[in-house]
């Protein structure tokens, strides 16, 4: 199967998996990127199920209002039941690493106040140890270099990703060459940068149920 039909496929899964759960009142959160974009595409075929959504991205916010699902401001909503986003990078305990699409800060937000969420990726993404991704961190612009400065002192090889401006006018360091044993930890002190916003490491909130797509089927794997 190739990478697309994976992705497919667990965006299928997706939708079984939170089907027997709608009312027509719950709200769902949605994430960004190519797997979560078929699972938008499915959800349309079931619009009338749900309350509404709310989003991680401006891109995902107007692929939902395409296909005529209402998405609400995150403030707006008391409760999102489900939260479902792909990623780049899982490990076994779920620790996700996010962000190569530049949503992670939101996406992080929306994940944060999800009572499940729900992580969908080819096999590709399952690593026995997070960072040969290069580990996304959204920094305020006028901190670009003082961050960078601080993330070569953590043993990382920060690159500005050039041209790219978050949802929320921020910029992007990737930082190469740097296994991630503790995710815990890693993100903790990645966070207490000054000038971070956040960075893409989901330990602190990883994800609840990774769906995996692998060419023998769909797996569904818990935190070990
Ligand atoms: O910022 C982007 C997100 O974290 C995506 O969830 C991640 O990059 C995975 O994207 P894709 O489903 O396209 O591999």
């Amino acid at each position: 199967m190739t990478q697309d039909e994976l992705k497919q496929a667990v965006a299928e899964a997706a939708l079984d998996y939170i089907r027997p759960h709608l009312e027509g009142d719950t709200v769902l959160g949605i994430g960004t990127g190519s797997t979560a974009n078929m699972f938008i595409d499915c959800l349309a075929a079931v619009k009338g199920l749900i309350g509404a959504t709310v989003a991680s991205s401006e891109a995902s916010a107007e692929r939902l209002r395409s296909h005529g699902i209402p998405v609400y401001d995150l403030n707006a909503v008391d409760n999102v039941a489900f939260y479902i986003d792909g990623a780049d990078e899982s490990n076994r305990a779920l620790h996700l690493i996010k962000g190569g699409g530049a949503a992670l800060t939101r996406e992080k937000i929306v994940a944060a106040v999800a009572e499940k969420f729900i992580c969908i990726a080819d096999e590709s993404k399952l690593v026995p140890t997070l960072g040969a991704f290069p580990l996304p961190v959204e920094v305020i612009p006028m901190a670009r270099s003082h961050v960078a400065r601080e993330l070569v002192k953590l043993g990382g090889d920060p690159v500005y990703r050039e041209g790219v401006v978050t949802d929320n006018g921020n910029v992007i360091l990737d930082v190469f060459n740097f296994p991630i044993p503790q995710p815990l930890a890693t993100e903790e002190k990645i966070n207490n940068i000054t000038g971070v916003v956040t960075n893409g490491l989901f330990a602190l909130r990883p994800a609840d149920v990774l769906l995996l797509g692998t060419s023998g089927g769909v797996q569904t794997l818990y935190p070990e």
